[in-house]
């Protein structure tokens, strides 16, 4: 009895270790192994002074982003680093301008040296490609489409996507914009009028579903409304893994059939189970030529087998689902905030949408045409990137200029903070001030190559003209039906999900011209 009194003792120790251990392993898994990455470093024989290692310990970091003050001031300074990423602010004023860190398990090389920036930005090889630690934690979501792939299959894919996304292509495709902006034009005017002539109102999911309302014409064209439940579906598979994202980063984890996996699994089988019944209804008609009918003729011509077309199909519409829609829906959220508390600014944008338009509903050439529209939405897409960062890894040991990139690393590059670098953009680099690209992005920026909203070289955004077409033709119709302010509602605090958002969203009020 005795003994077994021990035991028991001993057991309930030993289990309680046991769970000190695992906590201790997990919470290890979160943060870096230093020697390991320096002994990686070491071996690949870095040049010049040594790299920086640091602990870039998850922890710290939502700390420090929990710490931000939201305030219903409207904002006159833009500094988004600094209140998006105070750890790499802080280690990049210590260390400069190039170091390795660590997040869990991965090691990152921070890049921000120009040259160095633009060798890796521009670099044409294969063996320099999207992370691949990102497919694993967003596999549900993007599949294996061209947003996420490397190498030929890559090469491949983005030869089909890319011509149908050229300037010549989207001015064909400005009609279909100006009918989802009409229908966000409409929902305004009928909420203002039913609120007495003034709506206080929060305009997110207003301009979320203007922006998937144009890609799903854009994609789907005449099957729009089936596009928009496929939409909706992608929304909730991001929400359900963004439920899970704690367990997502424990190993093993993403594969067991826990209740909120088994929920992500059954979503992700509901999207494409509709992607492809838009496919078959296509299949019986084929008289269009939208982008789902480019990516079904293609995967026809390639001789692929029955599941890995319905594959390629299911990956790609998914991923240009997101990456052209949350991108423009919360650049033009932005935009919006930035002209409601610059009303200079607004006023200027409005008379010259009245006059380009003289009353029609904006084409190719008007949209062409407006200039301070362009100089307002290039300056808000430099305070508010929403992508901001782009990342890199690299599958065998690579230099660029005196920088070796070990095979297996990731680099990094903080767009956000080469935007608003003062060094690069002068004294005001975090007001808001449309004028400085009053002679193009070359007159702007110092190193006009910083400036990549949409990325530059090899991989840059194949729907930066869509989008653009997008934002002007919105703003366009918005200044020109209404004239709006911040709310006292507004919250200003930008934070960061897939890009970068307002965490309490933009309240604005607004009136009927
Ligand atoms: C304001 C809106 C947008 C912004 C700021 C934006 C930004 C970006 C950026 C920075 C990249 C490059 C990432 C990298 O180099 O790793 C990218 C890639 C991409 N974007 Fe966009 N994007 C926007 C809208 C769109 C739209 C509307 C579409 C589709 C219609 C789209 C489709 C794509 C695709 C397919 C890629 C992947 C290209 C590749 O990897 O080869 N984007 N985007």
């Amino acid at each position: 009895m005795q003994l077994l009194q021990f035991d028991a003792k001993v057991l309930l120790s030993l289990v309680f270790l046991g769970f000190i251990g695992l906590v201790a392993r997990l919470y290890n898994g979160l943060v870096a192994k230093p020697k390991r990455l320096r002994s990686l470093l070491t071996k690949q024989g870095i040049n010049g002074p040594p790299p920086t290692i640091l602990l870039g310990n998850i922890l710290e970091i939502k700390k420090a982003r929990g710490s931000i003050n939201p305030t219903s001031e409207p904002p006159t300074s833009h500094n988004c680093a600094a209140l998006l990423f105070p750890f790499l602010e802080k280690w990049r004023k210590l260390y400069g301008e190039v170091f390795v860190f660590a997040l869990g398990n991965t090691q990152i090389l921070y890049v921000n040296q120009p040259d160095a920036v633009r060798d890796i930005t521009t670099c044409t090889s294969l063996d320099l490609g999207k992370p691949t630690y990102q497919f694993k934690e967003r596999g549900p979501l993007l599949g294996q489409g061209i947003l996420t792939s490397n190498g030929t299959s890559w090469v491949h894919q983005r030869k089909i996507i890319a011509p149908e996304l050229y300037m010549e292509k989207v001015k064909g495709m400005v009609n279909l914009i100006t009918e989802s902006t009409i229908t966000l034009i409409n929902s305004w005017n009928s909420r203002i009028e039913a609120e007495g002539g003034l709506s206080d109102m929060k305009i997110d999911s207003y301009i979320g579903s203007f922006s998937g309302d144009a890609i799903s014409r854009a994609c789907f064209g005449s099957n729009y409304s089936k596009g928009e439940e496929i939409f909706q579906k992608l929304k909730q598979i991001q929400e359900a893994m963004g439920r899970k994202a704690f367990l997502a980063g424990i190993p093993g984890m993403r594969h067991l059939p826990t209740k909120s996996n088994r929920e992500v699994w059954a979503l992700e089988k509901e999207a494409s189970a509709l992607i492809l019944q838009v496919v078959k209804e296509r299949r019986a008609a084929e008289n269009e030529k939208d982008l789902l009918q480019i990516i079904l003729e293609s995967a026809k011509n390639s001789n692929l087998s029955q599941e890995a077309t319905d594959r390629f199909i299911v990956d790609n519409c998914k991923n240009i689902y997101l990456a052209g829609y949350e991108t423009t829906a919360v650049a033009a959220t932005w935009c919006l905030m930035l002209l409601a508390s610059n009303q200079e600014w607004q006023e200027r944008v409005r008379a010259e949408a009245l006059q380009v338009c003289q009353g029609h509903i904006p084409d190719a050439d008007m949209v062409r045409n407006m200039k301070q529209l362009t100089m307002v939405i290039h300056e808000s897409l430099r305070l508010y990137p929403p992508v901001s960062v782009v990342s890199r890894e690299a599958f065998k040991d690579m230099k660029f200029g005196d920088i070796h990139v070990p095979k297996g690393i990731n680099v990094w590059t903080m767009v956000i903070t080469l935007h608003t670098d003062p060094k690069l953009w002068g004294p005001d680099s975090y007001a808001f001030n449309p004028n400085r690209f009053a002679n193009g992005i070359k007159g702007a920026c110092k190193l006009p190559q910083l400036y990549m909203p949409f990325g530059v070289g090899p991989r840059v955004c194949l729907g930066q003209y869509f989008a653009m077409v997008e934002l002007k033709v919105l703003i366009a119709l918005i200044v020109s039906n209404f004239s709006f302010s911040l709310s006292p509602k507004y919250r200003h605090a930008p934070t960061l999900r897939l890009v970068v958002e307002p965490e309490h969203g933009v309240d604005l009020l607004v009136k009927k011209l």
